[in-house]
């Protein structure tokens, strides 16, 4: 997959910007607020249909306009794609892709696939819980668009099961057990479907981050992750057997579920475990060696992505590179080689290695501006 072209119209800070990508890197370079970030964030959207700073479209849109645009042309194995997504500050987006509107967000998705490495990926290590939920959504999204209809399908029986459960607590409403067990039900259904895939993927991005993190760190660290939803199963249980195991988890929380009014258990409050020799990753080491394990994390993404689509994906370097140092960059860049289009944001060039600035093009970004 390769991203030929990028064309932002009132998104963000760019008015109306036409950006070229002639090489398997780009270096974006520019002061801090220039759109950096906001042009890499352009792609993501683009892969994801998400932004991983905001999630209202209104903050996407250039103060002032109503409607912002980014358009791409894509080269497929296939064949070339053209896309475009239109932002509202008013209204819901659009898409269209080579010129035919598309009106579910899946037949979208799986065109443009990336990886998103930015300092806010620390908190896959430091943040809380949601941070690395959201990371295995991510992933899985462009894994399997399906995925995104069954994430809005959860979302909205979680709402409507939780406005239930707190008008119950504020005693709004008769306690009525039958309605409640029919939004259990509809929790388990739709849940399970999540935390399994979760777990799976999990399961097959394992063995590729300990690869990394062994490779990075010198082979003295032993990394494990490990998803572990609110109630037990096993690999081998079936969907009804989960989504039993599921149903008694709630049944055990009943009381303590109406009592605070919000569901406690389901997806939306898995944890994904990260240990280095047996200690919480948080916990364990330097921000160099936290540093490290999101490297690894983010190569085990990246590989794992190109294995399953059978193309590589789009690698976004946010502000990270010149943080590594010349020992990490370089396993990156050996990981990644030629094969990966990568475009990377920076301040300044100084702290990268010789060999990043030789096959790269290099751009300046100056106020929404981008100047060859
Ligand atoms: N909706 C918007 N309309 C207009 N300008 C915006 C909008 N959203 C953000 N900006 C502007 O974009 C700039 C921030 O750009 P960006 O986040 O890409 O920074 P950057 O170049 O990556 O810098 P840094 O290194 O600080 O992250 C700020 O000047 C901000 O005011």
């Amino acid at each position: 997959m390769y991203l030929k072209s990028l064309h932002l119209r009132h998104f963000r800070n760019y008015s109306d910007q036409l950006v070229g990508f002639a090489a398997p890197k780009t270096i974006i370079v520019g002061n801090n607020a220039q759109g950096k970030s906001n042009l890499l964030e352009a792609v993501f959207l683009l892969a994801t249909l998400r932004s991983h700073r905001v999630s209202r479209d209104r903050d996407l849109v250039q103060d002032g306009a109503s409607l912002g645009e980014i358009q791409a042309i894509c080269d497929r194995a296939l064949s070339p794609v053209e896309l475009v997504i239109r932002l509202r500050s008013e209204s819901r987006r659009t898409l269209a892709m080579n010129g035919v509107s598309v009106p579910r967000h899946l037949d979208f998705l799986g065109q443009v696939n990336a990886v998103m490495f930015s300092s806010l990926d620390l908190d896959l290590v430091r943040g809380s819980p949601e941070c690395r939920r959201t990371w295995l959504d991510t992933v899985l999204v462009q894994l399997e668009p399906i995925y995104t209809s069954l994430l809005q399908q959860y979302n909205q029986v979680l709402r409507q099961r939780n406005a239930l459960l707190k008008s119950i607590r504020q005693g709004g409403v008769t306690f009525d057990p039958q309605q409640l067990s029919l939004w259990d039900a509809q929790l388990a259904t739709t849940g399970t479907r999540l935390t399994r895939r979760r777990s799976r993927l999990v399961q097959r991005l394992t063995p590729i981050a300990q690869k990394w993190h062994q490779a990075i760190s010198g082979g003295s660290e032993q990394l494990q992750i490990t998803y572990t939803p609110k109630f037990e199963f096993a690999d081998s249980d079936t969907v009804e057997q989960v989504q039993q195991a599921f149903l008694a988890q709630i049944q055990q929380k009943a009381i303590v579920e109406q009592r605070q009014g919000t569901s406690l258990v389901g997806p939306h409050r898995d944890e994904v475990n990260l240990t280095i020799n047996e200690t919480p990753a948080r916990e364990y080491g330097s921000q160099g060696q936290q540093r490290t394990l999101v490297l690894a994390l983010k190569l085990a993404e990246l590989e794992l992505i190109e294995a399953i689509i059978g193309e590589p994906p789009l690698l976004l370097l946010d502000d990270v590179l010149a943080e590594l140092d010349l020992l990490r960059q370089n396993q990156l860049l050996n990981a990644i080689e030629d094969r990966v289009q990568t475009i990377i944001t920076t301040t300044h060039l100084g702290s990268f290695d010789a060999k990043w600035l030789d096959s790269a093009q290099i751009f300046e970004v100056q106020a929404g501006k981008i100047h060859v």
